[in-house]
Parts: C-alpha cells; structure tokens; sequence
C-alpha cells in the first residue's frame, strides 16, 4: 500500500467511524479532507482541490493549513455541517490520527459574537401527551461560557410553553428527544422560530437513567437535588445535553459548573409572539435597530449587553429583587462622575465567562490568560469607585461587586501577574508567553539564551577586530541557521578556520566550528525553553480553568454592574423616573407616560393610562393612525421595564407588577406557514384567554378585524365578556367596532377612553392625546387620502359613507358591475342583516324594508352610533329561515364554542339567510 492510500483508507474507516457530515484529517502541517468531503468543501469554501492516487483511483483532496482550520470550520458550521476533526499525534511507532471533536453548530467554540451560543435539547414525557398533560424538559448550554440552564414546562399549552422557552433562549443547534424527534410538525416549527440545526443525537443518551448518570457526574448528585429538577423529562434533556457537549469533545465541560433551574414563577410570562409584537430584540420588520433592546443599551461590555437583553426578555415578578436593582440605578444615575468613571473602568473588561471557558477547553493563549489577569484586576478598581462615591456605597452595589470570591479572585490575578509576560505572542509553543522570576530554570535558559545572543550579536565585531575583516556581518535564516558573511572583496582574507557554506552574487557565507556549536546551544535551548513554557503554561491555563466558577462569578457582576449602569444612563439621559412598585395584580397607574422607542425620534405627547379597579379594563378607539397602538404599547413596555428594574419613560408611575403580559397585535404576515392570518389571530386570542391571569396585563389590537365584520364584532364582545368576568387582566383593547364601547355601560370594571383627532374643514389634525369616553368619529378616508389614495377614490369614498350614514341606496358606477347589465347604474343598499348588498329598486325598493334601528354597522361606518345591546334583536325582519337562524343563534353558547365552529356557524347562517 503507497502513503496516499493509507491516508484516504484511513481518512475513509475514520470517516465512517463518526456521524459527522465531514472530515477534517491532520496530515503534517495541513488538515486534508478526500474524496466526497473535498469535492463539498471545495465548492463551499472555494477551495482549490487537487487528486492524491490511491489503489489506481485518484480522489480529489482539499486542505488547509494546521494554523488556519479555525475560520474554514466556522464556514462549514455555519453552513450546516457538522464537522469532525481528526488530530495527528506521533509515537513511538509512527503517526496516529484520532477524532478528537466534532464542531456543530452549538459546540463552535471559535465564535466570535457577542451574542450566546446555545445548544438545546427537548424532551417530551413521553405517552403522558395522550393523556393531554405531557410536560416538555428543555436544557441550555452555551459552550462558550458555560452556561447551562434546564426547566420542565406543562400547563394548558406546553407545547407552546416549550416554543417560547426555545425562542427567548434562541439556540443555534436543537436535540430533539426520542419522541419529539418524530413530530415533523414540531420540530420545524423549531427550525422555523429559532432557525437552529436539528441533530438527532443519540437516542441512549436521553434514556431516564443514562440521563440521571450523566448530569449527576457533571453536577453532582447533591447539586441536582437541591436545583431540584424533578421532572423527568428536565433531567433526561439535561442530562442529553452533557452528553452530546462530551462527546462532541470541545472539552468544555469543566466549564459547566452551575446548573441552572429556572422557575417560571421568578419571571413574568413573556411568550414569543409578545417579545415580537412589542419589538423587544428585533422589530416586526426584523431589524436591530429600533427595538427597545437597541435604544436601551448603553452597556460597554458583551456580557453586560447579553445581561440587559435577558433582563428584557425575562422580566422578574419579585418586588424585592427588582426594588433592588431599582436602588443601584436610582445610585448610578445620582452619581453621574462615579457612574462615568465606573463604565470607563468596566470598558477595560473582557468577555471572562468566555475566557474561563476557552481556558477549561484549552484553546486560551497567554494573551487570553493576561486578559483574565487585567479583568480580575479590575474587581478592586470596582470597588474602590463603589467605596468614593456615598450613593453607590450605600447602595446593592457594593453587595455586587463584593458577591464573588474575592480572595481566590485575587489570588489567581496575582499567579497571573507572576507568570506571564507583558507582550506575550500568540503562539503557545514557542516561548516568549512567561515572565522572569516565575520559574528558575526558565530563567537560567533564558539567561543562557541571551548571552548566547549576545555573543552572536558582537560575533561580527570581533571577526572584524581579529582577523582585520572589512564588510562582516553575522546573521540567521531557516535554511542556514547561523553564518559569518563576508562581502565578495574581503573573502579572500577570510581566515582558514572559516568554511564557506553559500556563495552569493556580492558575498560568501562561512560557518566556525565554535559558531557551529553555539548554534546547536542556542537551538537547544530555544527547544527546551518552547517546551518548557508550554508545560508550565498549561499548569498556568489549567490553575485558570479551575477557577471557572470564581470567573463566572466575577463575569456575572462585571455584567450585572454594566447593565445597571446602562439603564442609569438611559434613565438619566431621557428623564425616566423610578417607577413605584405595587403587589401583582394591584392598580397600574402611569401619569404622562411615554413609548420608550418612539420617543426617541418623535416629539412624543405624553398621556396618562390608569388600569385601576374600576377601569381595569380599557377599550380604547380613535381614527386609524391616532396612536392606539402606540398608546398600548406604551402601557406594556413601562410595565416591562418597571420588572426588569428599570426606570420607566413617565412623569410618575406605580405599578402592580404582572405575572404575565400577553398581547394580541397587529397582523402578522404568517401566510407562508400556510395559517391564515385570521387563524393566527384567534390562536392567540386562544392562547391568552387560557393563560392571561388577574394578574395578568393583556393588550388587545383589534382583535376580530380579519373576518366578517359581524364575526368580528362578536368574537370581541365575547372575548371582552370573558376577560373581565373569568379573567379579570388588566386589559387595554383597541378597536374599530364602535359596538364595543357599549360595553363601557354594562361592566363596571370597563372603561372608554379615545385618542383624539381633530376635523377642521375636513382637515384632521391628529392631537395624540389620550382622553375619556368613546371616540365618535373614525377618518378611515383621510387616513387613505394620507397614504396617497388616487384622489377620485377618496372622493367616491367619502360620497359613499355619507350615503351610507344616512342610510341611502348607492348608485354602483360604472357598468357590468354584478347584477348591471349594460352601462346601466344600479342602486345597492346595504343590508346589515346579512352583511351582504342588495340591489335596489330606482324607488329605494328593499332599502325601505331595512329596519332602521339596526344596530350592526359595516367597517366604513365605525364612527356610527352606539349599539344598544339590549333592544338589538328586538324589531327584526323575520321570515322563517331567518327565524331559524336566530333560534340556532340564541342556544348557541358562545363561550363553550370554539372560535373556528364559530365561524362555520355563521358562514353557514349566512348561507341560509342569503338563499
Ligand atoms: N403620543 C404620541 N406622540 C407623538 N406621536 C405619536 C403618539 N402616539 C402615536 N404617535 C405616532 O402616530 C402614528 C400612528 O400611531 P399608531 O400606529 O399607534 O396609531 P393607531 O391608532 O394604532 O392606528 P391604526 O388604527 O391605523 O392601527 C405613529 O407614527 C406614531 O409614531
């Protein structure tokens, strides 16, 4: 057998040996990928391929340089492949290459992003989903900074309670669990909300007990205990995680130190579709820029950044802890130098958990090593800034910055301090990492080293003097390590000990025996001190890595101490106040509250929202583009910061913290997943009239408006009806249906309020101000004249409504309209009972039948008159299908009907009416 065939005979049987989609093989100083593999990455990386014969076969071969595997790995990651990688090792009987880990997309340790790298696996409890209460068991690891969190959810969705667990942690590579991995619908819709790589990991590692063995040696068994993740389904995808994490063999697991439950009942509910609609991380549109996250961070570190954002998305409910952070922000941001010269001293400090992470993995160089040691330094500075300015000492953040070990903090930074060199280089195998005085016999070659330098550096000098030389010089290369060279016109005088080794154009090169010998010395030398350091660097990077926990520690307040500071900055700088913080589920009050975002890029009215006993809930209308939206949003956003500790955009506020916000808003454009976009609308109006709480806030955007308008209006009586009597949420509930405001008279919880407009001459000035009562007009028509609606059908439509307001037939223009025959005009009225045009007779025929105290009215005519509930069935035009479609209508109990029954019901109502 040639090499060649060994190599790709061995790169095959290693290949096949792992369930990676590709292979990269050390050979010397490349990693070489054959065959298939070569022909894949040279197309993805537009690398050139060359062919190595094997056996009378030519397979083509791709390579990379040893030194630059890193950003050709992170290429395939990134492109969806899971890549193994095999090391070279010598022995004693030659080359031996073994698997040594396989980069995913969620154990790419070389990442550059601030942002966490989950990896997450999902578990499902089995044949309990038949029984309709299966919980999911959802673990988290960040490989990066070893990080690892693991909950169990159930409830009345859990499958959606899983989704948005998976959404708020966002992670970039899933494990489906045995049974989950069956549920295609599931799992794409994993793909499809957090766009991570599936990989169906080993069936084994989330069996109960290869689980439970897994966690309990990562963790320990005391540790799992008293974190107390009891559900089955938890431990078996914790303990799935651990095992892909090892076997994947990024050699991080030293760097899992804490095992992380959270309880839902520390955080507010935030599902995903709320973090979408209030546009906490990204905008609706998908953009960074302009969601709350973007205009809050002031943070100067990564991790204080990926704090903050957390905090965004996993808002607290415990008045104690928030009341806590409040106090630190409310210090920071009175102490405006200490709070500058704090940020500046956090500016100098590195990404720990990562460093702690890299060093437990062994990638870390003395450059990493040296950042831990200057970031550690930084704790005393903390303090000392902390201890100057009375405000911050007074304040929890003294207990922050004091929470870490601060004696094993510094005891490392000093080790460091001792160990390493100023300017150390890159590389770990060539020495220069260490610093004099921290190891003797380091220092004596190093000493040896240097006078063997110092000899060579005056070796030309003394040629010159001794044997009367002109033109000498000593110098060093790679092919011909150390030599004397002598210009062309001097060689000649060159003394008879010199042995000439090169000739050039201008010059000869000699080499002495005595300079022979040095060379070996310092070669021998250099040799050792690479060895030498490496060894002792290792120990140094090993001291490191078992100090992760302290790392993280220190990280974790670095981080908390940003974020505070950022919220301060942002307090200050837009004249936020502390919000009060009132028992969940008590009042909401907000006196001239502000949108966080909109404020930044608008000259914002303030307006006042009080969602107190007597007006829990608030339905509030006004004219398209008026700011209904903004105004509930608003309302949600103060709500959201006042639970992550912040200082909230009002002039005063007190809030009943809420165990949940849940919004309906908008229509989403989810189409393309083959929902209609009504469907999508009444599964979450589903979701939050089964999960919204008394001490829940619920924001509603007209809810009902994709579907018939009589559909509509019903579904949002109904769903009002429920709230404030089953529910009790505080609630704000924007709506076209002027019909809605009638609820106003019957609950003494609802309240009207409008945001106001003003028509002068038919020009609309929108005033943004919040007031009292219901709002009597609508300005669909100029908000189209707005949008730059062709200027005849804004005329038509104006001649259409006020026809409409006062109940006359329309002339249908044109001609072949339905029913027309031949350019002649046709009148239509339109008939509220079935929600349908009729054709009219020239006298106004069937337009005289209509009952005129109807109360429906069609969209166009939302400004109407308000409907009186009570009386609206009582002059109807009964015929006998009628008749009947009113008996169904009156046993139909819309509160036991689910809202797709509904609407066939009333599709086929109408069917039956129209016939
Ligand atoms: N209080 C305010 N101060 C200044 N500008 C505001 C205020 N409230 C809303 N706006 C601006 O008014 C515009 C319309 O607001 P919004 O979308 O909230 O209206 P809307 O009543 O919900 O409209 P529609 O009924 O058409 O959905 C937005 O551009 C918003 O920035």
């Amino acid at each position: 057998m040639t090499e060649a065939e060994g190599i790709v005979g061995e790169f095959k049987s290693l290949k096949r040996s792992s369930d990676a989609d590709l292979l990269a093989m050390q050979v010397g100083d490349f990693y070489e990928f054959f065959d298939e593999d070569a022909e894949i990455v040279g197309e993805e990386l537009d690398l050139k391929t060359s062919k190595k014969s094997s056996g009378g076969t030519k397979y083509p071969m791709a390579g990379v340089p040893v030194a630059e595997l890193t950003p050709y790995l992170k290429a395939l990651v990134e492109r969806g492949y899971r890549v193994a990688v095999a090391n070279q090792r010598e022995t004693e009987s030659g080359h031996v290459r073994e698997i040594e880990r396989v980069a995913t997309p969620g154990t790419l340790l070389e990442t550059s992003d601030a942002d966490a790298r989950y990896v997450a696996a999902i578990v499902d409890d089995g044949g309990a989903a038949s029984r309709g209460d299966d919980t999911y068991g959802l673990a988290f690891a960040d490989v990066t900074t070893g990080r690892f969190y693991v909950t169990g959810v159930d409830g009345d969705d859990p499958r959606e309670s899983a989704l948005t667990e998976l959404y708020r942690f966002d992670p970039v590579e899933v494990l489906p669990g045995p049974s989950v991995r069956e549920d295609d619908e599931l799992v794409g819709t994993i793909r499809d909300r957090t766009g991570a790589t599936p990989t169906l990991f080993d069936a084994e590692a989330f069996a109960p007990g290869a689980a439970e063995r897994a966690l309990t040696e990562q963790f320990g068994a005391e540790t799992v205990d008293s974190v107390g993740v009891e559900t089955d389904a938890a431990i078996r995808a914790a303990g799935a995680v651990v095992a892909y994490v090892e076997e994947t063999g990024t050699g991080v697991l030293a760097s899992m130190t804490r095992l992380q439950r959270y309880r839902d009942a520390d955080h507010a509910e935030l599902d995903a579709t709320t973090q979408r609609n209030l546009e906490l991380t990204e905008t609706m549109q998908g953009d960074r820029s302009g969601s709350l996250y973007d205009t809050i961070d002031h943070t100067v570190t990564s991790p204080g950044g990926r704090l903050l954002k957390e905090w965004l998305q996993r808002p607290r409910r415990s008045r104690d802890m928030l009341e806590r952070r409040q106090s630190s922000v409310e210090a920071l941001a009175a102490a405006a130098l200490a709070r500058e010269e704090l940020r500046e001293t956090l500016g100098e400090a590195y990404d720990l958990e990562r460093l702690a992470s890299k060093a437990t993995h062994g990638s870390a160089d003395a450059r990493d090593l040296l950042a831990v040691r200057d970031t550690l330094g930084l704790l005393p500075e903390l303090e000392a800034v902390i201890d100057a300015a009375p405000q911050l000492d007074d304040s929890p953040l003294a207990e922050i910055v004091d929470a870490p070990d601060r004696d094993a903090a510094a005891e490392l930074r000093e080790t460091l301090d001792a160990a390493l060199a100023e300017d150390p280089p890159s590389t770990v195998r060539e020495g220069g990492m260490l610093t004099r005085g921290f190891d003797e016999e380091l220092d004596e070659i190093i000493e040896r080293h240097e006078e063997l330098e110092e000899w060579f550096d005056t070796l030309a000098e003394r040629e010159r003097r001794q044997h009367g030389l002109a033109h000498v010089s000593v110098g060093r290369n790679k092919t011909d390590g150390y030599y004397i060279q002598v210009g062309k016109s001097a060689a000649d005088d060159a003394p008879d000990h010199y042995e000439n080794v090169k000739t050039l154009k201008n010059s000869e090169r000699f080499v002495t025996d005595e300079l022979e010998e040095k060379e070996r010395e310092i070669m021998r030398l250099e040799e050792r001190r690479g060895d030498l350091e490496y060894e002792l660097f290792c120990e140094l990077r090993e001291a490191v890595a078992d100090a992760a926990e302290t790392l993280q520690d220190v990280g974790r307040a670095i981080a908390e101490l940003d974020a505070l500071a950022s919220l301060a900055v942002h307090a200050v700088g837009n004249d936020w106040t502390r919000p009060e913080l009132a028992e969940p589920g008590a009042d909401v009050e907000i006196e001239q509250g502000r949108h966080p975002v909109v404020e930044q890029t608008t000259d914002f009215v303030p307006n006042d929202a009080s969602l107190t006993d007597d007006r829990r809930f608030l339905i509030v209308t006004g004219p398209n583009m008026a700011g209904k939206s903004t105004y509930m949003r608003q309302t949600a956003l103060i709500v959201l910061l006042a639970q992550i500790g912040s200082f909230v955009p009002a002039r005063k506020a007190t809030i009943g913290l809420v165990d949940g916000i849940y919004t309906r808003v908008g229509a989403l454009d989810e189409l393309a997943q083959g929902r209609s976009t009504f469907m999508v609308e009444m599964q979450e109006l589903s979701k939050i009239l089964h999960s919204a709480t008394d001490e829940s806030l619920v924001i509603l955007d007209e809810v009902g408006r994709g579907t018939a308008t009589y559909d509509g209006i019903s579904i949002a009586w109904a769903a009002t009806e429920y709230l404030v009597n089953e529910i009790g949420a505080r609630t704000l509930f924007a709506t076209h249906y002027h019909e809605l405001t009638a609820l106003g008279d019957h609950f003494d919880s609802v309240a009207n309020v409008h945001v106001a407009a003003d028509e002068t001459d038919g020009n609309v000035t929108f005033l943004r101000t919040v007031r009292e009562g219901p709002t009597d007009r609508s300005y669909g028509i100029h908000v189209a004249d707005l949008a730059g609606v062709p200027d005849p059908v804004v005329d038509r439509s104006q001649d259409v409504l006020g026809r409409l307001r006062d109940d006359k037939a329309i002339d249908i223009r044109g001609s072949g309209g339905s029913g027309g025959s031949g350019g002649e005009t046709k009148q239509v009225v339109f008939d509220v009972q079935s929600g349908q045009m009729k054709t009219a007779s020239a006298d106004g025929g069937e337009a005289s039948q209509r009952d005129e105290r109807s109360p429906g009215r069609t969209d166009a005519e939302n400004e109407g008159r308000a409907t009186d509930a009570s009386d609206s069935s009582a002059a109807l035009p009964v015929d006998e299908d009628a008749e009947a479609v009113l008996d169904h209508l009156q046993d139909l109990d819309v509160n036991e009907t689910p809202p797709v029954e509904l609407m066939a019901k009333v599709q086929e109502w109408q069917n039956k009416l129209n016939d």
